[in-house]
């Protein structure tokens, strides 16, 4: 027993007293059961006194599924001890999970009223009685009883040795030793168990037990710590769900005592590890509280590479930023995820797993123009991969700007709007650039302006059409004006507004070629100037 952990998980128990956690039946069998699949050594299924809601739980719990023992929470009452072991009647291997506060705070606020002693040494007094009573009568009903001392962490150490000494005394066959309100840090908490432990001198079949809130979000670092300083079961939820900030995580308590095995000297723990993934699903669906994506273990980004330097590392050796295999959690292998921190050896490497070659020529305008998409998006997809290397460009090799994309929307209640993505051969960069206008041609004329940062004016528009029926060509003539200067486009196509981009582009970069043109001549007469001894303005 002292080489291996127990899970013991309290989803459906604490993990449901979250507020807004409540499951239903059907949801609760299904968890229990991927519970048991999962290989948890205990499931605590509910509170049975605190509603009939819960008693058919727990009953129906303890009677379908099979493997884990079926616990039941009990305050130390007499009745709800009864109707706890009623409920857990069907159940093969059953535990009763008794408890009572047992600091200062919980008993002056809990157990103010003077049937429990006028004095806090009478109520201490008392508390020790109704421990010993409650075990006493849980052990009626089976031999597995657990007792908690509520609130252990914020109690004086001298007490709950003498508590814990008198449920052992009763029958308990575990001490759960719960920081209640998420307020120990670890070293104090591991502190704890080891001082009642040393003043108790324990049975050795007795089990000391962590459970952990998350207040200030140490109930994982509480519960490993605690393991260090002998206690062999965590209680725990899956995707720390629970009261106020919840409870330690499963997910995460598992893999630490897996993954780092060697500080907890290889304690065995029984999880099938890879069925976290898919429980960590099912518990969020069924409560409505989802996983966020930096979750450790579940969460979406937990094996995750979208910056450069880690996904060239992790592309040649997983271990360089992993240190689990997803695998092992049930996540996918491998997740590049690309996006504006992404390198060329993240987007090479993908682009390669969806079986597109890049010839070497192609491969820096494609990584330029992947940047500026992965700009406005959040993340670029393998669709956007794909389109994004099918845009060859198309038109002539000595223009400078060419249309790579375009997109444009319009509608009778909304301002037509377009995007287009412009390449500049001279700089090697591209745009994308967003626009609203009058109407569609005009919103794809200023975000082309944008994208160029035009200074030039827009003349004539011309449209016509140049063959006949629904899917006629048609043709689009453009002047635009530039100090004095006129250029022309022309273009035909199908789609009018594509003819409408192509003609504007053209007449643009007749006007770049002019610019360059003037400017070689300037420098070239800058040159001779200057060789002759003359200004060179
Ligand atoms: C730290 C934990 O997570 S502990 C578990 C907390 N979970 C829950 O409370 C969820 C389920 N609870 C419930 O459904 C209800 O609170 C019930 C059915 C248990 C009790 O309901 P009520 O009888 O209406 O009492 P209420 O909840 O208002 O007050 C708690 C009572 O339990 C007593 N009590 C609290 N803890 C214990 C305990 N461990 N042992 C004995 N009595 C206790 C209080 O002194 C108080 O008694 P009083 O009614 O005689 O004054
Ligand atoms: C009932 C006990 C174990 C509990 O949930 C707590 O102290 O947080």
């Amino acid at each position: 027993m002292n080489d291996r952990v127990i899970i013991f998980d309290t989803t459906l128990r604490d993990g449901e007293q979250a507020p807004g956690a409540s499951m239903s039946l059907d949801e609760k069998l299904r968890i229990a059961r991927q519970l048991a699949r999962l290989n948890v050594d205990v499931i605590e299924a509910g509170f049975p006194i605190s509603s009939p809601a819960q008693f058919e739980a727990v009953q129906r719990i303890a009677a379908e599924v099979e493997g884990p023992i079926i616990c039941a929470l009990a305050r130390a009452r007499e009745e709800d001890i009864r109707t706890a072991a009623e409920a857990l009647k069907p159940g093969k291997r059953t535990r009763i999970h008794t408890f009572i506060a047992t600091s200062d705070i919980h008993i002056d606020a809990k157990f103010g009223d003077v049937r429990y002693g006028r004095t806090l040494a009478e109520k201490r007094q008392t508390i020790l009685r109704l421990t010993d009573e409650a075990v006493r009568l849980a052990r009626t009903f089976t031999d597995d009883v657990e007792f908690s001392a509520e609130d252990a962490g914020r109690t004086d150490i001298g007490y709950l040795a003498e508590v814990v000494q008198v449920a052992i005394e009763a029958g308990a066959t575990t001490i759960n030793l719960p920081d209640t309100t998420g307020y120990c840090v670890p070293d104090e908490y591991a502190a704890m168990f080891r001082a009642v432990i040393e003043r108790v001198q324990p049975p050795p079949y007795v089990v000391f037990s962590a459970h952990c809130h998350d207040d200030l979000g140490l109930a994982v670092a509480n519960s490993l710590a605690a393991v260090q300083a002998g206690v062999r079961q965590i209680e725990c939820t899956i995707n720390g769900i629970g009261e106020r900030a919840g409870n330690a995580a499963l997910e995460e308590v598992v893999m630490a005592l897996k993954v780092r095995g060697q500080r907890f000297g290889h304690l065995a723990v029984h999880i099938v590890t890879p069925y976290l993934m898919e429980t960590s699903r099912m518990v969020a669906l069924a409560t409505g509280f989802p996983v966020p994506p930096n979750k450790a273990i579940v969460g979406r980004n937990a094996f995750s590479h979208e910056a450069g330097i880690h996904q060239h590392g992790v592309l040649r050796r997983r271990d360089t930023y992993e240190i689990m295999r997803a695998e092992e959690v049930g996540q996918q292998p491998e997740q590049i995820r690309l996006g504006r921190h992404s390198g060329r050896h993240g987007l090479f490497s993908r682009l390669a797993r969806l079986g597109i070659e890049v010839p070497e020529e192609r491969k820096e305008e494609i990584y330029q123009r992947f940047l500026a998409l992965a700009d406005l998006k959040k993340e670029v997809y393998d669709e956007d991969l794909r389109r994004l290397v099918e845009a060859k460009p198309t038109a002539d090799p000595e223009n400078p700007y060419q249309l790579m994309e375009m997109h444009v929307a319009t509608g009778t209640h909304r301002a037509p709007e377009a995007e287009v993505q412009i390449f500049n051969r001279t700089t090697n960069t591209l745009r994308i650039e967003r626009a609203t206008g009058d109407g569609p041609v005009n919103a794809i004329y200023k975000a082309i302006d944008r994208a160029v940062g035009a200074a030039h004016e827009l003349v004539s528009y011309e449209l016509r059409s140049v063959t006949e029926g629904a899917d006629a060509v048609g043709e689009v003539s453009v002047v635009i004006d530039y100090n004095g200067s006129r250029f022309k486009g022309t273009a035909r196509h199908t789609d009018v507004l594509r003819a409408s981009a192509d003609a504007y582009l053209e007449a643009i970069n007749q006007l770049e070629q002019f610019r360059a043109d003037r400017e070689s001549v300037s420098f070239v007469r800058a040159g001779i100037m200057q060789s002759f001894g003359g200004a060179a303005a």
